[in-house]
């Protein structure tokens, strides 16, 4: 009889009657932030959409590890957050180097332990001109540093996200992905073979319980964009552009970047989201 009657146990609030799923995902008061206790390593993070990442994930709990080609960046990026009460440390990383992305790795395992999350934000574009008088040289470089040094990376975090039993891992494409610029050829090419790595490497990974996104951004005003010399000079005027009629801010990608490393996001993987303003998605 007592069989009978007894609770559904999500009809009761206290953490201990809550039915599994809720137990999962529930939280003590001290650990409030999303990405408490986690190692974040994010590469070109010293200034743009990568340092509003950084200065997000480290706001949410989690530590970060700043990298750009530039100490002297690396530095004043990490002055600035410490400034701010933040846990960062940084170090210098070309993402197209080897024994850059190996030093990476290591301060990072000195400093924090381990690694849960890789940010991939290092990107250039070192030609505004004919896809097809592109040199060799720049193909190198534009696919070096754009779309293989993420793979390559994530190949030496890899162990340590496997030790942790888990991880996230978000990629950086563009909106040139799906509506390809004049003139920018080779770095949109690039930019939707991310599309395709990002697919690749969640289905490769989730069997490991590693995570892989990708965030999509449209027109955001950083250095990179305003710059003649990696971008085009004829912005198009938003104002013509349906959608939220505006340039985006970097911190507006860096809360899907929290997000996404967040186990809010424990479902999702291999997904390419845009921050445009607008969707050029189907
Ligand atoms: N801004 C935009 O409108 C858009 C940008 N993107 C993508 O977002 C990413 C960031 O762009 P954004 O923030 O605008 O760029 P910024 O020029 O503002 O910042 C670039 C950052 O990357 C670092 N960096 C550049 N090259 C390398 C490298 N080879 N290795 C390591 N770090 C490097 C720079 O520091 P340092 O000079 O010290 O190396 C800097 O910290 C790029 O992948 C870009 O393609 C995508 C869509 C739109
Ligand atoms: C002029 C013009 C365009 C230009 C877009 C530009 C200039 C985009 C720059 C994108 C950046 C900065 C991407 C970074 O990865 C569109 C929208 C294609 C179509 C309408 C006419």
């Amino acid at each position: 009889m007592a069989a009978i009657f007894r609770p559904i146990p999500w009809a009761f609030r206290g953490s201990l009657c809550l039915p599994l799923s809720a137990r999962r995902f529930s939280k003590t008061a001290d650990e409030n932030r999303s990405l408490a206790g986690k190692v974040a390593v994010i590469t070109g993070s010293t200034r743009g959409i990568g340092f509003a990442i950084a200065r997000r994930l480290a706001q949410d709990g989690a530590h970060v590890v700043i990298s750009s080609r530039k100490q002297e960046n690396v530095d004043e990026a990490v002055t600035i957050l410490k400034e701010e009460g933040l846990s960062v440390t940084g170090t210098m990383c070309h993402v197209g180097k080897a024994e850059d992305r190996q030093h990476l790795v290591t301060t990072a395992l000195k400093h924090s332990g381990g690694i849960d999350f890789l940010v991939c934000v290092a990107g250039v574009n070192p030609l505004v001109g004919s896809t097809l008088g592109a040199s060799e040289q720049i193909w190198d470089k534009i696919l070096d540093v754009n779309v293989k040094s993420p793979a390559l990376l994530l190949s030496k975090v890899l162990p340590y996200m496997e030790n942790r039993r888990g991880g996230s891992v978000v990629l950086v494409s563009s909106g040139v992905a799906y509506v390809p610029v004049p003139k920018l050829g080779v770095y949109n090419t690039s930019k939707t073979a991310l599309l395709g790595l990002c697919k690749s490497l969640a289905v490769e990974l989730a069997p490991k319980g590693i995570r892989v996104n990708c965030l999509v951004p449209g027109i955001i005003k950083t250095d990179f964009s305003l710059r003649e010399k990696t971008m085009p000079n004829m912005l198009p005027d938003m104002n013509k552009i349906f959608g939220v009629k505006r340039l985006g801010e970097p911190e507006e990608c860096a809360g899907l970047v929290s997000f996404l490393c967040s186990s809010d996001a424990s479902y999702i993987t291999g997904e390419n989201i845009m921050v445009a303003g607008f969707s050029s998605k189907l």
